[in-house]
């Protein structure tokens, strides 16, 4: 990392970074969700909860194909995962690892989110699979909370790591985990305490936002994703992990987008869109904590340590140079109202 030697910094060139949970979406939205995320990352963790989602290899490259002929900008590197569902089977596993092009699966209990339907029902349901990937290396990423209708939706991420993942990782020793978008400090509690193999992804809006932003004076739908915001405390945590130099934790933006009036309804859908500026918003949280010098090592080190990848080896540069974020972006045919709507980001990738 360099920046300028004034008491505030005001350029910070960083390895190029790499985005290790985005959702890019299908169709007429590719060309610009590809656009947006090729811009400075230089690979990217493609989650497959598409309708209907990429259960299997062939669904997975082809859909790897759609987003290379959408145009990314410079070496942009797409990293496929598979969608578990209760018939996974563990031949699929080892057709997808020997692709070289799918390196993780993921674990979505069965309706816990966006387009997690078809998800899994049950872990144990799921356990030969789970033998197979941790034979042949791949990673697994977790959406970690439980379903029951009965348990409070801010209880949910903490009960699924107590009553489901706990035993996971006792029981997959060599498995390499991801539990995705962590909103608790619970979660950073159990993945530090959690063996070697066991690692999270941090968004922007977790560290940047607290449910307070969501609901007090009335009700944002843009701030709500899944797992929902938590109170402030559990935000302090979190980013105390990011910018703690802890490899366990780094860079997952969980972009999801979804349009306008899906979001400003009366059953609103889960998901914030950042891939507008994800890297600006992360600056803007390592700045408010006083640690930008961490950045690098959260945004462009650790993930691709995690998953057993070289680091990038060119460079990007951020400059303090205030924005301002339109109120819209159009994607595809239709609107997505971006975080940070009509407000002001601090820094830009020059
Ligand atoms: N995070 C979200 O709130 N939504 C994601 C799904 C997910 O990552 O859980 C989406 O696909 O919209
Ligand atoms: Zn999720
Ligand atoms: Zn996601």
């Amino acid at each position: 990392m360099t920046s300028n030697t004034s008491n505030t910094v005001t350029t910070l060139t960083i390895t190029r970074p790499d985005d290790w949970h985005v959702h890019l979406r299908d169709g007429d939205q590719l060309k610009d969700t590809v656009r947006d995320i090729s811009r400075y990352m230089g690979r990217a963790i493609i989650m497959p909860n598409l309708v209907p989602p990429a259960t299997c290899t062939d669904t997975a490259l082809a859909y790897r194909e759609r987003i290379m002929n959408a145009g990314p900008q410079g070496q942009f590197e797409p990293l496929m995962v598979l969608y578990l569902t209760d018939k996974t089977t563990p031949d699929e596993i080892k057709k997808a690892k020997a692709t070289g092009k799918i390196l993780a699966a993921k674990l979505y209990p069965a309706g816990a989110t966006t387009n997690s339907d078809s998800g899994v029902t049950s872990v144990k349901n799921i356990y030969p699979v789970l033998k197979a990937m941790q034979e042949v290396g791949m990673l697994l990423l977790v959406h970690g909370e439980v379903t029951d209708s009965s348990i409070d939706i801010f209880d949910r991420e903490k009960v699924f790591l107590d009553t489901i993942l706990g035993d996971v990782v006792a029981d997959f020793p060599e498995l390499k985990i991801v539990l995705e978008h962590i909103t608790t400090k619970d979660a950073v509690e159990f993945v530090m305490a959690a063996p070697q193999n066991v690692a999270a992804t941090i968004t922007a809006h977790h560290l940047l936002y607290n449910r307070n932003h969501m609901l007090a004076g009335g009700i944002r739908p843009h701030y709500y994703c899944l797992p929902i915001l938590k109170r402030n405390t559990h935000q302090q945590a979190l980013m105390g992990a990011a910018i703690s130099g802890n490899k366990k934790f780094f860079l997952g933006t969980d972009s999801a987008p979804h349009y306008k009036d899906k979001k400003e309804a009366a059953c609103g859908c889960a998901g914030a869109y950042t891939a507008h500026a994800s890297i600006e918003l992360y600056a803007e949280a390592f700045e408010d904590a006083g640690a930008l010098d961490k950045l690098e090592g959260f945004a462009s080190h650790f993930g691709a340590d995690f998953y057993g990848l070289e680091r990038n080896t060119d460079t990007i540069t951020l400059e303090k140079s205030p924005w301002k974020v339109p109120a819209t972006y159009t994607l595809g045919d239709s609107k997505v109202v971006p975080i940070k709507a009509e407000d002001t980001i601090d820094w830009q990738v020059k």
